[in-house]
Parts: structure tokens; sequence; C-alpha cells
């Protein structure tokens, strides 16, 4: 720590090292100035999910990221994940469940335990997180106020149609609900389960509710958390990180993806080909890995944007 001499030291007296010190700080706090005022009033659509959601660390730190946001002026709308607390809750009550084309084979047994989870567990342990900076989250799922309307989808594994369940795709989203908490000054946090037009409840891909809420809210960008640096040209080659890919390599690149960076990557291209204007995958694994995408120059991660990358 600094002395309270060295604090009212001149320039010309000042430690060289407590200068250099102050500069850096001083920088970080200038690059962010062009990002908080092209940001101002825009609204982020956030998904949370991988690591970030399990290390208790993390989770504090991506909490503080969203209160962050929206004291400097954005709106932040987070949608959480939880694959792995849903894959741990089935084995302990022994349910069966696998993945075929990133998405979870849904029996309507699993379907009561992916609510369970999604909205009781994971998404009030979110929402309590956020509250203790002060009355910023108010969580609800894709069934309150009409938020989402789901249409049971198969997946297309080997070039063949497999059915998944109770899994859906959202075919409607009614963002008033969620502009009303954002209007109010809060954030919301989304849990991915929808009905379909029937009433019946069915398991979303958090990545895919995200992609179609940011699309229906015309979020300024989505950014989407998860275990890796970004999307790999040639995984699992670390060479072959992409920093940044247009809509249309990207969909060229789809087929050759894996296991749940399918439905993130086609999360990515559905938002920018919708109209949000970035998509980011970035890694949960560093901490405040949102605000150093949001606030510096140089971003991290991988960002899909819709024209041709020079
Ligand atoms: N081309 C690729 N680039 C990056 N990760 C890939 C790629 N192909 C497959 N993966 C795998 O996808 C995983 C991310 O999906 P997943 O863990 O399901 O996401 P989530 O963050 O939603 O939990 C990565 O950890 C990696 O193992
Ligand atoms: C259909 C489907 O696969 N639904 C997901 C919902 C949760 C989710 O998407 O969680 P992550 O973002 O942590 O993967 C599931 O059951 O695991």
């Amino acid at each position: 720590m600094p002395t309270r001499r060295e604090l009212v030291m001149t320039e010309t007296e000042t430690h060289p090292r407590i200068a250099a010190e102050a500069a850096a700080k001083a920088e970080v706090l200038v690059e962010a100035l062009p990002w908080l005022e092209r940001f101002h009033g825009a609204t982020v659509v956030v998904k949370y999910g991988g690591n970030a959601m399990v290390d208790d660390q993390l989770k504090r730190a991506f909490a503080q990221d969203m209160v962050f946001l929206r004291l400097a002026g954005l709106r932040p709308v987070v949608v959480h994940g939880g694959g792995p607390q849903i894959g741990a809750m089935l084995d302990r009550l022994g349910i069966h469940s696998e993945f075929r084309g990133g998405l979870r084979v849904t029996t309507p047994e699993a379907m009561d335990v992916v609510r369970m989870v999604l909205v009781g567990q994971v998404g009030r342990e979110l929402v309590g997180l956020m509250n203790a900076h002060g009355p910023y989250a108010v969580g609800m799922s894709g069934e309150d106020a009409q938020l989402f309307t789901a249409r049971r989808r198969p997946a297309v594994v080997d070039g063949e149609l497999v059915d998944l369940g109770l899994v859906g795709d959202v075919v409607d989203v009614n963002p008033e609900a969620v502009l009303d908490i954002v209007r109010a000054g809060r954030i919301p946090v989304v849990s991915t389960v929808a009905p379909d037009a029937n009433g019946v409840v069915h398991n979303v891909n958090a990545d895919t509710a995200a992609a179609a809420l940011a699309v229906a809210l015309q979020a300024e960008k989505l950014v989407a958390l998860t275990d890796v640096e970004g999307l790999y040209a040639k995984w699992p080659d670390r060479s072959s990180l992409i920093a940044r890919i247009d809509v249309d390599t990207l969909e060229e690149l789809l087929p050759t993806l894996a296991s749940g960076m399918v439905p993130k990557m086609e999360a990515c291209l559905r938002a920018v080909r919708g109209g949000v204007p970035r998509a980011h995958v970035i890694d949960g694994r560093l901490a405040h890995s949102v605000l150093l995408e949001v606030f510096t120059t140089s971003g991290v991660g991988t960002m899909v944007v819709p024209g041709e990358v020079s």
C-alpha cells in the first residue's frame, strides 16, 4: 500500500513503480470509456453456463459482472444453463439420460427433473448471488407470461433425424415480461423450460433460448460462456482458436463441430442472422470474462459477425 506521503507526492517526486501502476490502472479505466459510451442503454443477453456455473468463486465473479453491467448503464438479461446440475440430479434419482447432437433426450420423467433443477435450483442460486449486491435480479422461466412457446424438435445426427422426446425449439417469444423487469432497472434471470402450443412443457437448450430471446429483444450482443477459450477451427488443436468469424463461414464449419458446441454455434448463427450485431463465445473459466469482452478493445473468445471478416 502506498503511504499517505507517497499519495500526495507531486508527479516529479512519485516513485516510478507507483506511477507505472497508477498509469496502468488508469489505462484500463480509460480503455473502457468508448465501450461505456457505445453500449449505454444497450441490451446484452448473457448465456451463463459451463465452469462459471459450478465453481463458487467464478459464480460470484459472474454475479458481480452482471451487476457491474447494470450499474454501468447497460441492460443485462441472463439466460442460464444447468446441464451438469441436471445430470447430477438425474444420476441421484437413478434416471438414465443421454445426449444426441448436443441435446438431452428428455422423457416425461426426466422433464420433471429438468424443470425442478433449472427453475428451482440453478435459477434461484444465481438470483441470490446477484441480489447479494442489491435488489437487482428477478427469476422467471419460459413458462412465465408466455415468454417462450416451444415446438418439439428432433436432432440431426449423422444425417438422420433422431427423436429427442420432450425437447423443444423456441418458435415464439413474448418479451414483454422481460422488458417490464428491465425497464424497472432489474436483471431478468431466465430458466429455459417452455410450454408448447398445448401447454406441454419442453426442455429447451439454454444457448438456443438465449439466441431466440436476443433476437426478440433486438439485443446489441449475445454472449455465451463456455469451458473453452472459444471456437476452434480444428478442435482440439489449441492453435486453431478463431477470434472473428462471419455467419457464412460459421455455417460451413457447423457440420464439423461436436457435442455442446453444436447448439452453441447454431445459437450464435441464429442470433446474428436474426439481427443481433455480434455474438460471442467466451471462456467462463476466466473470472470476469464478460467484463473483459464488453469493456476492452481486444475482447476475448470468438466473435460472430454478420459480414465477411477482413
Ligand atoms: N470446434 C470446437 N471448438 C471448441 N470446443 C469444441 C469444439 N467442438 C467440440 N467442442 C467441445 O464443446 C464443449 C462446449 O460445449 P458444452 O460443454 O456442452 O457447453 P456449455 O458451456 O454450454 O456447457 C467444449 O468444452 C469442447 O469440449
Ligand atoms: C435440450 C437440452 O439439452 N437441454 C439442456 C438444458 C440445460 C442447458 O442447456 O444447460 P447447459 O447450457 O449447461 O448445457 C439439458 O437438459 O441439459
